[in-house]
């Protein structure tokens, strides 16, 4: 993990710092408790497994690579469109000052995500880097949490995990190239999301899904996420072996999101994957 001045450092480093400021201010003993008051989270392991591509529908209204899309997105709204659209699981992003998200905005969603017919698991995307943050997740309604192996060792990855697990929730752990699967595969991830976007350079190459997919053990979920925009994107990924996608700006920006949601989610899964 290097950190030389790439926007990701300075997303780590802030988050760092806004960590400690929110620590101070609750105490994770109050958080634990919060936390327990929560129903069980929903599972996101069987939620991924289905017949036709599942799609996480993002809840996201900017980022550092495209600036402030949709700033006007109201998440209860945006939620219900991706629910309507038959969205497996949904997730939000909680960075406030790169991504313009909020913990409110979780709590809001995983409410209505588990009010709906059929619960849908909710994850919480940000980037983790202590057990606080994945308190504090399921204190907000938080079935899963994204773990990014690029910004963890792998002790702080296994610690993060252990907690997660210990909590009943799941951890989306994101790679981008063959090491990072490696050690996540090693780490016991029962999902695997590969980003098809370097968070370092922000290049964007779903030939990265192509490439590591057919790697990752059929008995592991795996989530292609990031730039995927069209039902040809996700047939391509299919004959990959990946089971799931996660897609945040296009769904964000489409005129009929239930309907994105729908036709995104309408692909076969091709199972292609070995041991
Ligand atoms: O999206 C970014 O610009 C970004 C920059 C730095 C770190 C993470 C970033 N995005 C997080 C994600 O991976 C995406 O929100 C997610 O995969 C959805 O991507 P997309 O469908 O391309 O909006």
């Amino acid at each position: 993990m290097t950190r030389t001045g790439t926007v990701l450092d300075r997303i780590v480093e802030r988050t760092s710092a806004d960590l400690a400021e929110r620590r101070r201010r609750v105490p994770e003993g109050a958080l634990r408790a919060q936390a327990h008051e929560q129903a069980p989270p929903v599972p996101l392991v069987p939620a991924l497994r289905a017949d036709r591509v599942s799609v996480i529908a993002e809840v996201k209204r900017g980022s550092p690579s495209r600036g402030l899309f949709a700033p006007e997105a109201d998440a209860a709204a945006v939620a219900m469109d991706y629910l309507a659209g038959g969205a497996a699981a949904l997730s939000v992003l909680t960075d406030e000052p790169f991504f313009h998200g909020s913990l409110k905005d979780l709590a809001v969603v995983a409410r209505l995500a588990h009010a709906s017919p059929g619960p849908v698991p909710v994850l919480r995307k940000d980037f983790l880097l202590d057990p606080y943050q994945i308190v504090e997740a399921r204190a907000h309604g938080a079935d899963a949490v994204l773990l990014i192996v690029a910004v963890l060792d792998r002790w702080q990855l296994a610690e993060l995990l252990g907690v997660t697990w210990e909590l009943g929730m799941e951890a989306l752990v994101e790679v981008h190239d063959e090491s990072e699967l490696a050690t996540a595969v090693e780490a016991g991830a029962r999902v695997i999301g590969i980003n098809n976007r370097d968070l370092r350079t922000f290049t964007v190459d779903l030939t990265v899904s192509e490439r590591l997919a057919p790697l990752v053990p059929a008995d592991r979920v795996v989530v292609a996420e990031s730039g995927i925009h069209s039902v040809a994107d996700v047939e391509r990924l299919a004959r990959a072996g990946i089971d799931a996608i996660l897609v945040g700006e296009a769904l964000m920006m489409a005129p009929d999101r239930r309907a994105i949601v729908q036709a995104l989610g309408s692909v076969e899964v091709v199972r292609c994957r070995g041991s």
